[in-house]
């Protein structure tokens, strides 16, 4: 398969461009066979994470154990990390990491101060009306660590959590390969921010742990984190039974860029998310076909300097690529379909594009605002929606985390007025019952 091919739109629309949901994502042949080899027979990765799901219902912490240890190398001693392991992890990190962690939290933090979350009452409609806001009661958010730990992503989805006032949150990770420990990276993320109750646990089993509980996991309200096709097929199977934040599967990027754009800097944008996941898609829509040369150029030569070089030569051939749009309103109309978690407007006069873009994750204006940046810190969190769910869903917020409860308290005088619609409406319902209570406020 071509890395990085630069393609015409029609083709785009049928490979790259092309919507699907995460249980139709086609998988490259190295994740079936793994499936293969884990279940004894040829599953979709649908059908596994169901098999999982099902498995941890029934047998609860030994299915979670089981599982870490089939997929993860090794199966914890317990589940629960001790408070001791967190307070070692937090006190061991070196300076300067503890710093950017820092400057990261806080950062988000002050951005989701800025989300209004505001109770309100009002009489003016007659009797008093409003909506009060309360946080979730406890929620559990999944942290990625399955090629590679991700402490960003405790701060991006426990600050706005801890900005809502949710009085319990909890975490889950998976362990780093063979160990049967979460590494200590996540866990001093977790202490950093004043998280206690942490989990060894990874992919489709964390997720049923969290929503159905299990002896040793207490089921939580609403499931929050990004993860991998495994994790987000799993959080979508047990929406319902708990809340899910939305489907934050393999990272996408999606850059718009014109002649005036570095071809390097592109290049090593796409590099930056495609090195996610086999799974994750990097694609450059331009009108000018030099830029693409120069950027695919760009894209071959750095990809030989980076570690995840196995994963790039999958991502780049399957899911990446440059589209030749006719101009920029194509470019902009196209990622307007798509959807994608990541906008990035890497042309001469970004925010006059930016005004004709109405779907994506978050968009990231100029050569300056790289994702990398929103990746860990510039403020919004990086936990964003994916495979199109952008049409319907939104980045990880502060209201995400509180429910709205309606509040009725009405006069006698406001009751005895509406009640007569209220019989009218109930008679038409055929609800003799709603009509008559209706009636004795009159
Ligand atoms: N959309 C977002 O907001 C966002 C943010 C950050 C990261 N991400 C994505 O998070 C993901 C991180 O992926 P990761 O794999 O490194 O870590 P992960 O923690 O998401 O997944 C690892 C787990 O997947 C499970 N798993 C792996 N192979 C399996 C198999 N064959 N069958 C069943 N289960 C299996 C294992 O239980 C393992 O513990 C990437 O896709 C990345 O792009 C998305
Ligand atoms: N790009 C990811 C969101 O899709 C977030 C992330 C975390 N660490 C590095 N990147
Ligand atoms: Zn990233």
């Amino acid at each position: 398969m071509t890395l990085f091919p630069i393609l015409d739109v029609p083709t785009a629309q049928t490979s790259l461009l092309l919507r699907r949901p995460p249980d139709e994502i086609p998988v490259p042949p190295a994740v079936s066979q793994r499936l293969a080899e884990l279940f004894g027979e040829a599953l979709t990765p649908a059908q596994a994470v169901q098999r999982i799901l099902r498995d941890v219902r029934t047998r609860g912490d030994q299915a979670v154990r089981d599982w870490g240890q089939r997929l993860d190398g090794a199966a914890p001693d317990s589940l629960r990390v001790p408070p001791e392991e967190l307070r070692q992890a937090l006190a061991e990190l070196p300076a300067d990491l503890r710093a950017a962690l820092q400057e990261s939290a806080d950062r988000v933090r002050t951005f989701y101060q800025r989300q209004p979350l505001t109770s309100w009452i009002t009489n003016a409609s007659g009797g008093t009306l409003g909506q009060w806001v309360r946080p979730i009661r406890r929620v559990g958010l999944y942290v990625p660590a399955g090629t590679a730990p991700l402490p960003s992503s405790v701060i991006m989805s426990a600050v706005p959590a801890q900005v809502a006032g949710v009085p319990e949150i909890v975490l889950a990770a998976p362990p780093a390969r063979g160990t049967g420990r979460i590494a200590p990276v996540i866990l001093a993320a977790a202490a950093l921010l004043g998280i206690d109750e942490v989990y060894v646990m990874g992919g489709a089993q964390a997720v049923a742990a969290l929503a159905y509980g299990t002896p040793s996991v207490p089921p939580v309200d609403k499931i929050f984190g990004p993860g991998n096709l495994f994790v987000t097929l799993a959080k979508r199977e047990v929406y319902g039974l708990v809340g899910i934040d939305s489907l934050a599967g393999p990272t996408e990027t999606l850059i718009i860029a014109d002649d005036s754009a570095r071809p390097d800097w592109v290049a090593a944008d796409l590099l930056a998310q495609a090195e996610h996941d086999v799974l994750a898609s990097a694609v450059l829509l331009t009108p000018s076909p030099r830029l693409a040369e120069a950027v695919r150029s760009q894209v071959l030569s750095q990809m030989q300097t980076l570690s995840r070089i196995s994963i790039l030569q999958t991502s780049l051939s399957q899911s990446s690529g440059a589209v030749l749009t006719r101009d920029l309103d194509e470019a902009a109309a196209l990622a307007n379909a798509f959807g994608a978690e990541h906008l990035c407007l890497s042309v001469a006069d970004p925010w006059r594009l930016a005004e004709k873009i109405t779907c994506a994750g978050g968009v990231f204006l100029g050569e300056h605002s790289c994702e990398v940046l929103g990746d860990y810190a510039a403020g919004p969190s990086h936990v964003m929606p994916t495979g199109g769910s952008a049409r319907f869903s939104s980045p990880v917020n502060v209201w995400d985390f509180v429910k709205l409860i309606s509040l009725v308290a009405l006069d006698p005088q406001t009751a005895a007025q509406i009640s007569r619609s209220a019989a009218r409406l109930a008679d038409a319902e055929g609800l003799d019952g709603h009509a008559a209570a209706a009636r004795m406020r009159q």
